[in-house]
């Protein structure tokens, strides 16, 4: 299905990102929201993002979402796209520190001051949406040779997942190989995706076994789908077949330069947009 144009106004708890096996539209919820996408290498999960991604495009040209990218294999994924990114880390080091620091005291500074006043996070110009993405979360813990830096991110990756949800800072990760260290963080996304993986036992580490026993077979994928996957939610054991958009790199250049977020307006989140990372 090629990607439609996106709404002028997206609805931030049901964007639009591609089909249900059923015909309907495949809605996703982003604000107040963890998504994990699983996936073998070939099986979509950057077509996933980018589906997302292009759906809020407006969101983030309107100054309502500011959308981080952590790229640990160097830019390679997402550097095609970096115009959309109000901040882009493609280290295993210092950049990517310093993001998950700012993302980590954004949420502190707004826990602070919804605190008795509101329990879930509204997003607007002054205080936009974040949306932190790490491609390949599995690897951005496992290069990291240098042991403080890894328990760092570690503990602040932990913090976004556990406390980012009721004040606007939400997290979207892709994993190739999900039965790696770092899925122990797995349970904290209420939004799992699981895309073609190669073993039978990974569609349950990702799902829940009560969703692969209701038929999430992701392993009989085939290759010639990408972007097939199932969906479930909040560690239901329903499950839903869906297909994303696919989201050409000629769309990802359009996306990119239509949707620009605004270089001032930066709200609470405070900073350069274009920060030393960018
Ligand atoms: N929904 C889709 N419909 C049709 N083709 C798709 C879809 N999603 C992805 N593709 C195509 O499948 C290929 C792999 O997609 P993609 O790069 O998103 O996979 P990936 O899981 O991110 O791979 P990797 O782990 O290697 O980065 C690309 O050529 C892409 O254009």
């Amino acid at each position: 299905m090629p990607l439609p144009l996106p709404v002028d106004e997206p609805d931030l708890v049901a964007v639009n990102i591609g089909v249900r096996e059923n015909g309907f539209p495949w809605l996703t919820r982003v604000a107040g929201r963890h998504l994990l996408v699983a996936g073998a290498t070939g099986s979509g999960k950057g077509g996933v993002t980018w589906s997302i991604l292009a759906a809020i495009g407006p969101a983030i040209h309107d100054g309502l979402v500011q959308v981080w990218v952590i790229d640990p294999k160097g830019g390679m994924e997402f550097g095609a796209g970096h115009d959309l990114f109000s901040r882009f880390a493609y280290d295993t080091g210092e950049a990517t520190l310093t993001l998950l620091r700012d993302a980590a005291a954004i949420l502190v500074d707004r826990a602070e001051r919804l605190r008795g006043v509101s329990r879930q996070h509204v997003p607007s110009t002054a205080d936009p949406l974040l949306l932190v993405v790490v491609d390949e979360i599995a690897s951005l813990t496992a290069y990291i040779t240098d042991r403080k830096i890894k328990a760092e991110v570690e503990q602040l990756l932990g913090l976004l997942l556990t406390q980012g949800r009721a004040v606007g800072v939400s997290v979207l990760a892709c994993v190739q190989d999900p039965s790696k260290d770092v899925l122990a963080l797995r349970q904290l996304f209420p939004t799992r995706i699981a895309l073609r993986l190669t073993e039978a036992t990974q569609a349950a580490m990702v799902l829940g076994q009560a969703a692969r026993d209701h038929g999430a077979l992701c392993e009989q994928i085939p290759d010639s789908l990408p972007g097939v996957a199932y969906v479930a939610e909040d560690g239901s054991a329903e499950v839903t077949r869906v297909r994303a958009f696919y989201v050409t790199d000629d769309d990802i250049t359009r996306i990119s330069t239509a949707y620009r977020p605004p270089v001032s307006g930066l709200g609470g989140l405070g900073g350069s947009c274009h920060g030393s990372d960018h």
